[in-house]
């Protein structure tokens, strides 16, 4: 959604664009930084992951003793922190997929990023075998990310599943992200086993959950299931209803072969691994496929499913999700979306996935130009991993030849960028972050030279000229915000304050407010989340003075000392709200007055004096590109 900058005013024309990707958004998760306690946990992680590549046998899986009727596949969705990772631990304990151990902690959480930051970023796949009343069933689990800047892993892999587990956390209760994750797996017809978790904490009240429940998503009470993911309690019942809830998949094994691709990671050594759900047919190694996004034939050289690490399989059947290798070696060539056929027998393609509409976007260079190659390479091997980045060339007089990247949010580009150090071990340089504009031209000439009257804008340089424009347009987005009602005014001041219209207002329990309110992007993306938390922890956090600060103390570190003094200040508007000086260089023009004739002395100083301002009026300095490279790592850094 668009709306008129400044005015406030909803602009209806261009509602389909960004409402999809961006309803529910808001939404205000705390975006965690990596602990000592975390670093420990990728320690522990680290260990139990060797262990589990030594237990993978070589030989293939039969999967063909599991007839359609026997498969569910399903999400875990929540929102964030409720315990999505840790339900999964318990399950895959539960099947035997790994031995119950003290150190089964968020063990699909695969990702160094994961690991340190303790949230999940990627959907991850797990294939569990679980017996139930003397029949095997092949249960497809996915772990997906609560983070609202990762909904759109969310979207896709609801693409391969029947049902989800709706996770709640007993003491939190329905929050932003719960709502924004109801509504994806409610309109794409799933089934929604709700879970209220965490029943083992002091402050639980499961009973008001269930409420919530009933209220806000119309799901009767008994229909939920309370458990402890912690202490593993009650969590069978929920493999129990897996089974029974959730319908198996629709598909037919006697059709020609026909999967989605719903994921791809890329392999140094054995190129792109698909993620795919088989919606028709079987394809074993050997078999030859077709991309029906590229039309270009491959040779499947594995197929298998994830349990949690790679286990290859004989083949893969219609209903099961598992992993397909067949020598994509181009980044271009792994489409997330694309439907893949056999060889001269051509099916009608999927429907694919919405492309992910970026809701920030950051210049990114590499510290030294000659690394331009090596991370240009990193940054398209990754987009592979991670489909919701756009990628444009730009360039910098400044910095060089780099790109401007679009990302779903701020923790979005932390985690790439963080991503790209650990796995890449690529050194980068990112801009401080803007949102899109559009502008409605005016001028016949700039309407030529673009050939559309109007234009988006990712980047603040290539803003046109106020005269040349008839209208410029802010993406706004509608946001949830759940709070407890003595903090409503509070909120509802800092909305408007922030140039947000009401939309909604709903009480989901007694004392619990739902609000939701058209936001201008702009006036989000960066600070609102400390904001709003700020005004239930009764203190306000001005974040310009310290910014401004380091800043300043930046660019004092790198500039070159001049003849003159200089001096650097941080200003908001006209109000100055932080300064550093660059000391002068000194000569000594006393040097040659040997002896004592004080008023020689005092001429020879007042000139120097006289000379220096003199200088600093006209003196001009270069900012070497050093300082730009400091400066910009010091906004990125808070
Ligand atoms: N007391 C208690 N804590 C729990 C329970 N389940 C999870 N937790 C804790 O809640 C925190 C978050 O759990 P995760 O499983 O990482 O939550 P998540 O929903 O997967 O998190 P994201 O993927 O980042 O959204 C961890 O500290 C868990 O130990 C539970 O049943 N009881």
């Amino acid at each position: 959604m668009w709306t008129p900058v400044g005015r406030g005013r909803w602009h209806g024309r261009a509602l389909t664009v960004w409402a999809a990707a961006a309803a529910h958004r808001g939404l205000l998760e705390p975006r965690p930084t990596p602990t000592r306690e975390a670093a420990a946990k990728s320690r522990t992680l680290d260990r139990l992951y060797s262990s589990a590549d030594r237990k993978v046998t070589p030989e293939k899986i039969d999967l063909s003793r599991f007839s359609v009727e026997n498969i569910r596949n399903f999400s875990i969705i929540a929102h964030v922190d409720h315990g999505k990772s840790t339900l999964a631990d318990r399950l895959l304990e539960l099947t035997g997929t790994i031995d119950k151990t003290k150190n089964n902690k968020q063990v699909l959480d695969k990702l160094q990023v994961e690991r340190e930051r303790g949230i999940t970023v990627k959907a991850q796949t797990a294939s569990l075998f679980y017996n139930c009343e003397g029949k095997q069933y092949l249960l497809n689990l996915i772990d997906t990310p609560g983070h609202v800047d990762f909904s759109y892993e969310v979207s896709r892999s609801l693409s391969a599943c029947q049902g989800v587990l709706l996770v709640v956390d007993a003491n939190e209760g329905i929050q932003a992200q719960t709502v924004a994750n109801f509504f994806l797996a409610f309109e794409a017809q799933l089934s929604i086993i709700p879970v209220i978790n965490k029943v083992d904490l002091k402050n639980a009240d499961p009973e008001r959950v269930e409420k919530q429940i009933e209220k806000v998503f119309d799901i009767p009470s008994d229909e939920c299931i309370k458990i402890s993911a912690k202490l593993g309690t009650n969590v069978e019942r929920v493999l129990q209803a897996v089974i029974e809830r959730i319908p198996p998949p629709k598909v037919h094994r006697k059709n020609p072969f026909k999967a989605l691709v719903f994921d791809s990671t890329f392999d140094q050594y054995r190129g792109v691994i698909a993620n795919v759900a088989l919606f028709d047919g079987v394809v074993s190694k050997g078999d030859k496929i077709v991309s029906a996004h590229t039309k270009k034939t491959y040779e499947v050289n594995e197929v298998g499913v994830l349990n949690p690490n790679e286990q290859p399989a004989h083949k893969l059947y219609a209903g099961q999700v598992g992993y397909l290798i067949a020598g994509m070696k181009d980044v271009t060539e792994a489409q997330i979306g694309d439907t893949l056929y056999l060889h001269k027998q051509p099916v009608e393609p999927l429907p694919g996935f919405k492309s992910a509409k970026p809701m920030v976007f950051a210049g990114m260079y590499p510290i030294d130009q000659s690394e331009y190659n090596n991370l240009k390479s990193a940054v398209e091997k990754l987009t592979i991993n991670d489909s919701s980045v756009t990628v444009h060339r730009d360039s910098s007089l400044a910095l060089g030849a780099g790109w401007r990247l679009g990302f779903l949010g701020l923790l979005h580009m932390e985690v790439f960028n963080q991503r790209l150090e650990q796995e890449y071990n690529a050194s980068v340089i990112l801009t401080t972050p803007t949102v899109p504009y559009k502008a409605v031209l005016s001028s016949a000439k700039l309407i030529k030279e673009y050939r559309e009257k109007e234009i988006t804008i990712i980047n603040p340089a290539q803003f046109p000229d106020k005269s040349k424009v008839t209208e410029y347009l802010e993406p706004v987005v509608l946001g949830t915000i759940i709070t407890p009602d003595e903090y409503t005014g509070k909120v509802m001041m800092l909305c408007q304050a922030r140039r947000a219209v009401q939309k909604n207002m709903m009480y989901i329990d007694q004392n619990r407010v739902m609000l939701k309110y058209l936001f201008p992007l702009n006036e989000i993306v960066v600070d609102f989340y400390d904001s709003l938390k700020s005004l239930s922890s009764g203190y306000a956090r001005d974040k310009a003075h310290s910014v401004g600060k380091a800043i300043c103390e930046r660019l004092k570190d790198s500039l070159p000392r001049q003849l003159f003094e200089i001096a650097i200040q941080a200003a908001v508007g006209s109000k100055i709200i932080a300064r550093e000086t660059v000391k002068a260089y000194r000569k000594n023009v006393l040097a040659k007055c040997y002896g004592g004739d004080i008023t020689r002395k005092m001429k020879l100083l007042k000139r120097q004096a006289e000379g220096k301002k003199k200088l600093r009026k006209i003196g001009n300095i270069e900012v070497p590109k050093d300082a730009f490279i400091k400066v910009l790592k010091t906004q990125c850094d808070k």
